[in-house]
């Protein structure tokens, strides 16, 4: 999927209907706004489609406004276009009876379209006002579109596509190319939503630049710009002790995972890596491990004797560490001293029954890293993906990392990333390791904890896409270099 000039700010629909509001305010008119919205629609139907029959299916609201526009825009540069109404004319109010006004050709019934015999469809059925589940003949046309298997062009969002969540609300039609406005919404961005949108192509209508800045945005599409300016390069005059020491909680049997966590931490900058084993297992890590000292642990305590030591001033705990006693001691000992923790896997799972009590200990900088099955363990909340990891975040006092092929992070003050890099080979064993070891790196060098998972989610994604398929969780530890050097230009030319 091509994605072009999408910006990163991203707005709900609900928001984005109050900058429209806003811009009316400001002395823009709801007419001019629709105008330029549906001329953006139609430059971008022409710029990709050959001329051909199109039709055009309007809703009863500003979507179906903007169809209006395109319509006559196109009909008017040689376009054969129908058009078809979803609701009767004379409901059309306010900027889309305007825009209605413009067509001056028939205006079919939707239960008359027929979809034989057209080349294109522009679905500008419901946008950003969808309010329920679509049903009845509004849900029957969205079916009908959807099995005709003709290329759409959607306004907006895929009517059906709930513009806040990605989910769809009874039906939605698969676009091959979305045209939004101004910002982009998550649901460009959530799955289903972001399968269904197609290409995305982010168009300009005219908003006041004083408008949008005035917006109090909360979600961003994962990018640089996010938090770059806090990534920790390293200084010409820094040295190892100044880089931080990343402490790794080995454990008994699944010894793979927590070394590739230490490898990731090292190679995205901590200065010293510690990884704390069972003695029993000492040698496996030790044999394995060269520029990562490993630690030997007597009993339960031992993780927490270590941190005795203020240095090791963040902490990576879950990959392979077992379902036992010990990683919850290491956990709770951890951030009961407040240091920067990232909590993943067993570490996470360790609390299914009893996760207050882990919210509770959680005072300082703190990093849950959970996929949706440990997610659901810990938290009874309901939802699209994004309001869930806000929600969890908010209950439980850590920054939460809700991982998966649109991966959400969000922070108790109520900013949320979308990941948007993540290629699909991506999903095999190990490369959550490694994610963790990358944010709590990037912890130890004193990134705060929510632009840290939010780099670390970027520059796993893109060392994923340089990989390519076949990769394996070892190869992102190997391409992190030539990430990190990519980025370190990024910051000396922006
Ligand atoms: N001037 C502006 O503001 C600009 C807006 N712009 C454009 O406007 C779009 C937003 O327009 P919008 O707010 O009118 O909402 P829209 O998506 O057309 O839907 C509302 C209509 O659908 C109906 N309806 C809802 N759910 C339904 C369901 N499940 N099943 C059946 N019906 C349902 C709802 O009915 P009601 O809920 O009132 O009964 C109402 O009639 C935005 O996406 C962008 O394309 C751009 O031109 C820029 C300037
Ligand atoms: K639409």
């Amino acid at each position: 999927m091509s994605r072009s000039g999408s910006g990163y700010e991203l707005l709900a629909p609900a928001e984005m209907a109050a900058a429209d509001r806003a811009a009316m305010d400001a002395g823009v008119p709801g007419s001019v706004l629709m105008h330029a919205a549906g001329m953006a629609v139609a430059e971008a139907i022409a710029g990709r489609w050959p001329r051909g029959r199109l039709l055009v299916l309007c809703g009863p609201g500003n979507n179906g406004g903007d169809g209006f526009v395109a319509a006559s825009i196109l009909a008017a540069q040689g376009w054969p276009v129908s058009v078809a109404l979803l609701g009767e004319r004379e409901q059309l109010r306010g900027d889309a009876a305007w825009a209605a006004s413009l067509w001056t050709g028939p205006v079919m019934a939707a239960d008359q379209v027929d979809f034989l015999g057209y080349d294109l469809v522009l679905d500008a059925l419901f946008g950003a006002g969808l309010a329920r589940e679509l049903d009845g003949s509004a849900a029957r046309l969205v079916e009908r579109l959807a099995g005709s298997g003709l290329p759409v062009c959607a306004v907006d969002v895929p009517s059906g596509v709930d513009g806040a969540t990605g989910c769809v609300r009874g039906v939605a039609a698969g676009a091959a190319l979305t045209v939004t406005f101004e910002r982009g919404k998550p649901g460009h961005w959530l799955y289903p939503g972001r399968a269904l949108c197609g290409e995305l192509h982010l168009a300009g209508i005219g908003m006041p630049p004083s408008v949008l800045a005035g917006m109090d945005i909360q979600t961003w599409l994962n990018d640089p710009a996010v938090w770059l300016d806090v990534f920790p390069f390293p200084g010409e005059l820094g040295h190892k002790y100044t880089r931080g020491h990343a402490l790794v909680l080995g454990g008994a049997s699944m010894t793979g995972a927590s070394r590739l966590t230490a490898r990731a931490a090292q190679r995205v900058g901590a200065g010293l890596v510690t990884l704390a084993a069972p003695a029993a297992v000492w040698p496996v890590y030790a044999a394995a491990l060269e520029s990562v000292m490993v630690a030997a642990l007597d009993d339960t305590q031992g993780f927490a004797k270590l941190l005795a030591d203020e240095r090791r001033n963040a902490c990576i705990i879950g990959p392979g560490a077992g379902l036992g006693a010990s990683t919850r001691e290491a956990a709770l000992a951890a951030l009961r001293l407040q240091r920067a923790t990232v909590l993943d896997a067993d570490a996470l799972t360790v609390f299914q029954d009893a996760p207050q009590a882990l919210f509770d200990d959680i005072q300082g900088p703190c990093l849950l890293t959970p996929h949706e099955g440990e997610f659901a363990r810990l938290f009874a909340v309901e939802g699209g993906k994004l309001a869930r990891a806000r929600q969890a975040a908010h209950l439980s006092g850590a920054v939460v990392l809700l991982k998966g092929p649109d991966t959400v992070i969000a922070a108790p003050d109520g900013r949320a990333v979308i990941n948007g890099c993540a290629p699909p080979w991506l999903a095999s064993g190990g490369t959550g390791d490694v994610l963790a070891g990358l944010a709590g790196g990037l912890m130890a060098q004193g990134m705060p904890v929510f632009e840290a998972a939010c780099a670390a989610v970027w520059l796993h994604g893109q060392a994923a896409r340089q990989i390519g398929p076949g990769l394996v969780a070892e190869d992102l530890v190997a391409t992190m270099p030539g990430v990190l050097a990519a980025l370190f230009a990024r910051k000396k030319n922006p």
